[in-house]
């Protein structure tokens, strides 16, 4: 076994292959898979051993003997080991390519029967692929006395202060920075657990690319009325600031934003955003993408892909707000819209309303759940957009008892489509794949998949 000669520490050459599902390079030493933070394909990289597992071994990189040509410098080190911009260092066309790539190797890795790759469409990607987070959710620490928005460092408690990452929108960023100051002025500081003392755990702010109007939520240990004074003040500063909550926590050590327990402190409970014409009415709490654009460009490929006939039901399943079925409502007779949690069902419903879509029921439940009660013969084509987690199998024989004649499948994480994709192929055959770019310059890939039944 040649990792038993290996030791932690010990400095190896290896050549980089591939892209792994984190951003990550992967070579092989003696046939042993190394996995290496920010190495890209075909560099050869000067390594340190830092774990060593029975089949694989991680190290980090001390030269870079061969340089891809598309490596760039990394401007923001901090951003990269906290995860918020951890493609930095790769130009962005490359990295179009290489996210195709990591998506290619999932669906290598879990699918039997083979996908020909050219059914593995190019990925889309953006125009401006810079400032387009829509949201952000940070916690806030003391340090040296003054109060720092930040994020922790992958896999790790260090935390790093950030406060303009530049994949988030610029006004965003100014608010943070602006927020930062005016709890420092108004001596309301982040809550440290050791001694029990100060208030805010972490803050939430959305922005709605189309109007503006911008959402704050603090998260508090518990209620502080001085809260109030610093929301005013922030109006004050920025205008868009349309609607302010405070939620309250008793969890001192999750990492959570929302809880049940919450006011609205200033101004409207929803912002709206406005995307293909049709107003979406957001809570806090409310699913939405985070990227506005690409999320129209999302749409129009499902629903241009889905093809659908006036006479068909269908469903669209983890709906969130219901953008989807928004996109499909004119080209069906019935939707409906399954979404787990209750403030996105709220949303979808006052949307649904203000958009004057009436062939569309919102279903508030666990999908696999409300395929086992729902009392309708035919579906169709399905929709589905789930978390990170895909199906799962359990799910999957729930919709196999359905057979739509087309499933049209959104996934954000391509190594639980690749298993899905494997399952639901059982019956189905996948017609394409079209990757997209949700997220630039992070390693995250996401992508639709068109699937008939054979
Ligand atoms: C990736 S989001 C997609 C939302 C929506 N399609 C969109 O594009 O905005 C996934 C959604 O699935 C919901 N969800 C998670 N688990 C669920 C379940 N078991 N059943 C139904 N919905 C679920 C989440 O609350 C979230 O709104």
């Amino acid at each position: 076994m040649i990792n038993e000669k290996l030791n932690i520490g010990d400095v190896i050459d290896v050549l980089i292959k591939k892209i792994g599902i984190n951003g990550e390079g992967i070579g092989y030493y003696c046939k042993l898979a190394c996995f290496v933070d920010h190495a890209l394909p075909d560099e050869l990289v000067e390594i340190e051993i830092t774990e060593i597992f029975p089949t694989r071994i991680i190290g980090k990189i001390i030269t870079i003997k061969e340089k891809n040509p598309d490596r760039l410098e990394v401007l923001y080190p901090d951003y990269d080991a906290c995860g918020a911009y951890n493609m930095q260092h790769i130009t962005y066309p490359k990295s179009l390519e290489l996210k195709r790539d990591i998506l290619i190797n999932s669906i290598h890795h879990y699918v039997k029967n083979r996908i020909p790759y050219a059914k593995i469409k190019p990925m889309i990607g953006m125009e401006e692929p810079l400032g387009y987070r829509n949201k952000v959710s940070l916690p806030v620490r003391k340090i040296d006395g003054k109060n720092k928005f930040g994020l922790y460092a992958k896999g790790g408690n260090e935390f790093i202060p950030v406060n303009d990452t530049p994949v988030q929108h610029p006004r965003i960023n100014e608010i943070i920075q602006a927020l930062e100051v005016l709890l420092d002025t108004f001596k309301f500081h982040a809550y440290i657990q050791k001694d029990k003392s100060g208030y805010l755990k972490s803050v939430v702010i959305r922005r709605s690319h189309s109007t503006g109007e911008t959402q704050v939520s603090f998260l508090l240990i518990e209620k502080f009325k001085d809260i109030s004074l610093v929301a005013e003040k922030l109006v004050e500063m920025f205008p868009e600031i349309v609607s302010v909550f405070a939620f309250y926590t008793k969890q001192y050590k999750e990492q959570i934003f929302f809880t049940t327990d919450y006011e609205k402190i200033y101004g409207k409970a929803t912002i709206n955003e406005r995307i293909n014409g049709q107003i979406f009415s957001l809570y806090p709490e409310s699913f939405f993408q985070l990227n506005t654009v690409m999320a129209d460009i999302f749409y129009n490929k499902m629903r241009e892909l889905a093809n659908l006939s006036e006479n068909d039901v269908v469903i669209d399943a983890y709906a969130g707000s219901a953008p989807i079925s928004h996109y499909i409502a004119k080209d069906v007779k019935k939707v409906y819209a399954i979404e787990i949690d209750q403030r996105s069902v709220q949303s979808a419903i006052l949307s649904l309303k203000r958009n004057q879509i009436q062939n569309v029921t919102v279903l508030q439940s666990d999908f696999t759940k409300a395929l086992k009660n729902l009392e309708v013969d035919t579906i169709d084509a399905m929709f589905f957009d789930p978390p990170r987690t895909g199906l799962g199998y359990d799910t999957i024989k729930q919709v196999l008892k359905f057979k739509p004649k087309k499933i049209i499948y959104g996934s954000c994480n391509p190594s639980t489509l690749a298993k899905d994709l494997n399952d639901l192929m059982q019956i189905y055959e996948v017609k394409e794949i079209i990757p997209m770019d949700m997220f630039p310059y992070t390693p995250l890939v996401e992508s639709i998949s068109l699937l008939v039944l054979k």
